[in-house]
């Protein structure tokens, strides 16, 4: 067990039922000895899923804090877990959340009231 590790325990189980209450759609699914985060996204096609990913690699440099990406064609599986910890803890559900927003920016049309709609 790391330090880091020490200092930032993963999630209850019952914590993790918790938190996974204001999240949509994310499943929490067991990977080797771990809770995880799992989503998949439909994208119209490769290209656009390829932004996706690409946009979700930002956020993770940003957060410095990274999933694993699963593309390919009309999909992009996203998970999120703590590596240190083997397990979750609060910024997985952030960054679930931050994803799915990523998700609505990049497929949702603009707001009719934008200015380019006037
Ligand atoms: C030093 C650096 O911040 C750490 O190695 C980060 C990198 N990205 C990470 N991402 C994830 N998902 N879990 C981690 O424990 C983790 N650790």
């Amino acid at each position: 067990m790391s330090s880091h590790c020490q200092a930032t325990k993963a999630l209850t189980a019952a914590e993790v039922a918790d938190y996974s209450r204001h999240l949509d759609s994310w499943e929490i699914a067991q990977q080797v000895d771990a809770l995880v985060l799992k989503k998949s996204y439909h994208l119209n096609n490769f290209r656009v899923g390829t932004q996706f990913a690409n946009q979700i690699t930002e956020l993770a440099e940003s957060y410095q804090h990274h999933p694993e990406i699963r593309l390919r064609w009309g999909e992009v599986d996203v998970i999120w877990f703590t590596h240190s910890c083997n397990g979750l803890r609060p910024l997985d559900f952030k960054m679930a959340q931050k994803t799915d927003d990523l998700y609505c920016q990049l497929t949702q049309p603009q707001a009719p009231h934008s200015k380019e709609a006037l």
